[in-house]
């Protein structure tokens, strides 16, 4: 009771009603707008990617992404294993094409840069099966319903088919993946059986990994999608594909190595954890070391590791390693690196401008003060109806709050930052791949490679600071939307507190052809010719943008040559673009103090 005797339960009872009746109204409003409707066509596709055969046994759902099922090879094969079709339905779905606007080559602008005198040239494959890829190498890609390269693999595979280091830099969702991957295994596997590390035998349980290929990337969620990238690549081949991660336990990934491991994917941290242990992991056997995301790993922050992995702990003992570095962006520091660690026998494939974007992503700037972002963000979730959407925010504060406010007003979300345990990751990725909910909300670290299909609207909530990231980030971020070339739609909120970015913001926005709001209107380069003019270059004024300033031939429209640079008197390329002489030092060169700032998306931060 109250002083003045109020009943002051039944206040507390009626404001807990009301609550009440306030989500139920929510939910019901999700729900019309069709969030959980398991028939809608979204809902179908979004299954369609995902499912397994009904008719197949279902594969038990490993504890954690490592354990995922991989092809168990039976020494009694000749070189080339049985079929197993439950794994099959799970490595490849039922998916029955890949859906990309990457389908003919002649309309990109390629840049090969190639140092080594008397080298063959480059020629593109345009086909698959005109690859000299290994048959079984063949029928994966097949399985993987891959009808023809992408720009970045049509020169990547004759690349490293033909022993070259390479830089390969591509628009995000180009399939930079596949583009080092099958090469590469298609090379050993022809020869797998000689070279494949040991294996558990009777009178040895368990043996030393020393995998063949190594790749390194910064994410965690990003190595598992390696894996099984991997895991559907050496698909009925001797080739073991292991991955290590932090966050998850050591055990589980120890046992898995311990069986032997041909291609080991990791992460840094949790890789020199292992690598401390001779009679578990032992590098000196690997013939390709892959940096994959290699701008954000060779920035600061990464540089010891990189440095062992470059100098020490990846030397094999035959001297013939071959490195492989890829990124949709290429600030000038990692350029900077790239030449100090890969000197000058190197491929370097690019594939438009360095750092642009998909012009087939519709790029929405739209101004929202911080006190509206909720309601602005709840307005855009309805107004788009139920999509898979990815929701970026700047803190892991923020990402609760979001993930609550959108949860609160009865939608399917999910959200997934570095202070959630591994656990909560994996489920969450799951959660959203698979569809159950999704809306993702997620700090700019799954920026970085995550490839979830059907990806329809990538939100900026918080736009990356520049001292987060900037553009660079801002690229990766919207590369999660529009995979493969397709269409997909980014919209960022914009206020006054994004200042820092506009600049830079404008100038994709051009490049694209995008429409420039009214607020944006000031930052426009006066000369739209040469806003990425002495990017690339000594200049130190180098903001990250690196266009190329080798062979005068490096902007590119992506899609149809139409995506502004295309248009401006820079013809398409018709291949190989010049093995003229280029010197490392022209086009890498010197560090101007940029950096990828650590965001947290550091090893043992996410
Ligand atoms: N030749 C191909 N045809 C059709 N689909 C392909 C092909 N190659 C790769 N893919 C698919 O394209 C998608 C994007 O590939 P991937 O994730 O390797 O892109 P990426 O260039 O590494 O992107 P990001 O820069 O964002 O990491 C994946 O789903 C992959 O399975």
């Amino acid at each position: 009771m109250s002083a003045a005797g109020d009943p002051v339960p039944a206040v507390v009872d009626d404001a807990a009603e009301a609550r009440k009746k306030q989500q139920e109204a929510d939910y019901q409003k999700a729900k019309d707008a069709g969030f959980y409707d398991v028939t809608s066509p979204q809902a179908t596709q979004l299954a369609a990617a995902t499912e397994q055969d009904p008719g197949a046994e279902p594969l038990e759902t490993p504890a954690w992404l490592s354990d995922a099922a991989i092809y168990a090879w039976d020494d009694t094969y000749g070189e080339v294993g049985e079929p197993n079709p439950a794994l099959e339905k799970e490595l490849y779905g039922t998916e029955t094409h890949k859906i990309s606007s990457y389908n003919n080559l002649d309309k990109f602008i390629v840049d090969v840069t190639c140092d080594e005198e008397g080298e063959p040239r480059l020629q593109p494959v345009r086909r698959f099966e005109e690859a000299g890829l290994h048959p079984v190498m063949e029928e994966n890609v097949k399985l993987c319903k891959y009808s023809i390269p992408t720009p970045i693999q049509a020169y990547c595979i004759p690349a490293v088919l033909t022993g070259r280091d390479v830089v390969g830099i591509a628009q995000t969702g180009s399939g930079k993946t596949a583009a080092f991957l099958i090469p590469i295994l298609s090379k050993l596997m022809g020869k797998a059986k000689q070279l494949c590390g040991p294996r558990p035998s009777d009178r040895n349980d368990r043996v030393t990994a020393e995998p063949l290929v190594l790749v390194v990337c910064p994410t965690r969620e990003l190595a598992c999608q390696i894996f099984d990238e991997a895991r559907r690549l050496c698909y009925r081949t001797m080739l073991r594909p292991c991955v290590v991660y932090g966050g998850a336990p050591t055990k589980n990934q120890r046992e898995q190595l311990e069986k032997g491991c041909d291609v080991l994917i990791a992460t840094p941290g949790r890789l020199m954890d292992f690598m401390s242990n001779v009679n578990l992991l032992n590098l000196s056997r690997v013939k390709f070391t892959v940096i994959d995301e290699a701008d954000e790993l060779l920035s600061e922050g990464w540089e010891d590791i990189m440095e062992k992995l470059f100098e020490g702990g990846s030397t094999n003992v035959d001297g013939d390693n071959t490195y492989l570095m890829f990124s949709a962006t290429f600030p000038r520091a990692a350029r900077k690196m790239v030449r100090e660690y890969m000197e000058d026998a190197v491929v370097k494939i690019k594939v438009g401008r360095v750092g642009s974007t998909n012009s087939q992503i519709k790029q929405n700037v739209v101004w929202v003060e911080q006190n509206m972002k909720q309601q602005a963000l709840i307005d855009l979730i309805f107004a788009g109806g139920a999509q898979r959407t990815l929701v970026f925010v700047n803190s892991k504060m923020t990402c609760d709050m979001v993930d609550d406010f959108l949860y609160n007003k009865g939608l399917p979300v999910t959200s997934i930052h570095s202070d959630r345990t591994q656990r909560e990751r994996e489920d969450a990725m799951r959660a959203f791949r698979t569809g159950r909910t999704p809306i993702m909300v997620a700090t700019g670290v799954s920026a970085r490679g995550l490839d979830v299909p059907f990806i329809r609207h990538v939100i900026n909530y918080d736009m990356p600071s520049t001292a987060h990231g900037g553009i660079t980030e801002y690229v990766h971020r919207i590369g999660r939307t529009g995979r493969l070339g397709t269409e997909g739609l980014a919209t960022s909120f914009y206020n006054d507190r994004n200042d820092d970015l506009g600049e830079d913001l404008v100038k994709i926005l051009i490049e694209t052809k995008q429409e420039i709001p009214d607020f944006l209107q000031d930052k426009v380069p006066e000369d739209q010719n040469t806003m990425f003019d002495g990017q690339g270059t000594d200049d130190e004024s180098d903001d990250g943008f690196a266009v190329d300033d080798l062979n005068g031939g490096g902007f590119g429209g992506d899609l149809g040559g139409s995506g502004g640079f295309g248009d401006q008197g820079f013809t398409a390329d018709d291949g190989f673009k010049a093995d003229d002489g280029f010197k490392a030092e022209d086009g890498f060169k010197a560090d101007d103090g940029f950096g990828d700032a650590d965001d947290g998306n550091k090893m043992g931060s996410w």
